[in-house]
């Protein structure tokens, strides 16, 4: 039997409330420009880019890997700026896990948001998330995070590290089967008339 050689010695992450996280191993963003064909109302979302421009900041990742393989973790938070197109709340643009059985835990820090979540065989569950709630998102749900308040929505994640991302199961599907709409001063699942059903994952 071989063990295998212990490279990574256990840091100090410090992870604000607001989302930034000291000690990360990276980050990402995703501008106004970078979300074509993300929201229902195209309409919306030009006159937005037209209006605010195309590197207006959306949602940022910040998060944190020592390895990479089956065993591996990666932790971080997730902050989506709220907004609204027509009626539908900010998203990030959601998707499978490429190893699709990955499971994957969200903890709100901040903010107030819905974890939406559906199956490519048709279930689907809305999960309201204030801070100190959380969603253990099991493998085999597509995920999208949703701002549906008027601050950041900040969530804490870990998932594995080998799980990857599907982006293309719900851009094929022109759209998640359910969109967040606004609702007086609440939100509400609205069906999404574009959803053609998911390919198999
Ligand atoms: O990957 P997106 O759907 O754009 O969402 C942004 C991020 O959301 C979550 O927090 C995931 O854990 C991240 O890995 C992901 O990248
Ligand atoms: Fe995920």
């Amino acid at each position: 039997m071989t063990t295998a050689s212990i490279v990574d010695v256990p840091t100090l992450l410090e992870i604000s409330p607001q989302g930034p996280i000291e000690g990360r191993s990276r980050r990402y963003e995703k501008f106004l420009g970078d979300m074509s064909g993300v929201y229902r109302d195209e309409q919306a979302w030009q006159d937005a880019v037209a209006e605010r421009g195309a590197d207006e900041l959306i949602y940022s990742v910040d998060d944190h890997r020592y390895q990479e393989g089956p065993g591996a973790l990666i932790v971080g938070t997730s902050t989506l700026l709220p907004g609204r197109y027509g009626e539908e709340f900010a998203v990030t643009r959601g998707h499978l896990h490429a190893v699709a059985d990955r499971a994957e835990l969200y903890y709100c820090l901040s903010g107030r948001g819905v974890m939406l979540l559906e199956t490519v065989d048709g279930q689907s569950s809305a999960i309201e998330l204030t801070p100190g709630k959380a969603v253990d998102v099991p493998g085999h749900w597509i995920h999208r995070s949703v701002n549906v308040g008027d601050e950041p929505f900040v969530t804490l994640f870990c998932y594995a590290a080998d799980a990857g991302q599907d982006y293309g199961i719900i851009a094929e599907a022109g759209g998640m089967k359910n969109l967040v709409v606004a609702d007086g001063d609440g939100w509400k699942l609205a069906p999404n008339p574009d959803h053609t059903g998911y390919r198999a994952g």
